[in-house]
């Protein structure tokens, strides 16, 4: 497509990626701000930084590495994105999703991805952990999502359905095994939306969010889970709510960015637990992810 991010380029960034690992992962997870902590949790690591992969994009955001990690997680293949593209560092949309394609062709099949939100719900505490079950792409309100241009059927159909992206199974999954790991006190079930960032909301766009039904609000996840969702990719999401939405016109609360890498900080060990547990406890149709491994 006119971006430049087309089947032939995504196939070559696989193929080079492919030919510099023997690991074969069947899950990719990508980091949100202050979430890179995940990526570090993984065995015998072989990393990437983004500048030396052919066609990936950088990183420029403080809080997002900017590097590709392949490795285990309890024994099992994985590899992940420690820091993500946003819509806000000017890249295009078709940019900041490639790389779900790239997983896709590396024969990934699940993808969690995870972020660091505001809290909308009243309920929520900073700290807690929202499971991702639905979204609102306000981007897509106006005429940008990461699908738009020209549809390359090798990848996925024309209009993908989206009632399901937020894999129910998984979802089930994440809450049984937050509940073995003691989180039930934090752990919520919601829905995200997406702006396009950099700035923070106001009180009247915060108060409008939530009457929309929204319990998060964030600047990412939601393009990843579109292009993951229309190449066929299985989607967990969740956020950590870093910070609370100012709702109120007395309140002395700022949202920053600062607090939220800290907040990322606190719960860091946690969601790497959650993670691992989960990518153990995940079932894939085609083999065995302990066999995803190959030339061993
Ligand atoms: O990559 P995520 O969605 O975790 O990053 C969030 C949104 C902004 O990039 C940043 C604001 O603090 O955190
Ligand atoms: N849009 C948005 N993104 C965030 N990322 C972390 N906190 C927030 C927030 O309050 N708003």
């Amino acid at each position: 497509n006119k971006n430049g991010y087309d089947y032939e380029k995504c196939k070559e960034t696989a193929d080079w990626l492919l030919a510099q690992t023997t690991l074969r992962p069947l899950v990719a997870v990508v980091c949100g701000s202050g979430l890179g902590g995940l990526g570090d949790s993984l065995k015998d690591a072989v990393a990437f930084n983004y500048q030396d992969i052919p066609n990936f994009p950088q990183s420029t955001v403080h809080g997002h590495a900017g590097r590709l990690v392949f490795g285990k997680l309890k024994g099992r293949p994985c590899v992940c994105m420690q820091g993500r593209f946003h819509l806000y560092e000017g890249y295009p949309i078709q940019k900041i999703t490639a790389p779900m394609r790239i997983f896709k062709l590396l024969g990934v099949k699940t993808v969690i991805l995870t972020n660091a939100a505001g809290g909308l719900n009243e309920k929520y505490k900073v700290g807690d952990v929202m499971i991702i079950k639905d979204h609102i792409n306000m981007p897509g309100f106006a005429g940008c999502n990461p699908l738009m241009g020209p549809n390359d059927e090798r990848f996925g159909t024309r209009f993908p359905c989206m009632s399901d992206a937020y894999d129910r199974e998984l979802r089930q999954l994440a809450r049984h095994v937050g509940d073995e790991l003691g989180f039930g006190d934090f752990m919520h079930e919601g829905v995200y939306c997406v702006l396009g960032g950099p700035s923070f909301e106001t009180i009247a766009e915060c108060r409008m969010l939530r009457r929309l039904g929204a319990d998060a609000v964030g600047m990412s996840t939601v393009h990843e889970a579109i292009v993951a969702r229309h190449c066929g990719l299985r989607v967990f999401a969740l956020s950590l709510i870093t910070n609370q939405a100012v709702m109120d016109y007395d309140s002395e609360e700022k949202a920053n960015h600062q607090e939220v890498l800290q907040t990322g900080k606190v719960r860091s060990e946690q969601l790497a637990s959650l993670v691992s547990t989960m990518v153990m406890s995940m079932k894939h149709d085609s083999g065995d992810m302990l066999d995803g491994m190959c030339g061993q």
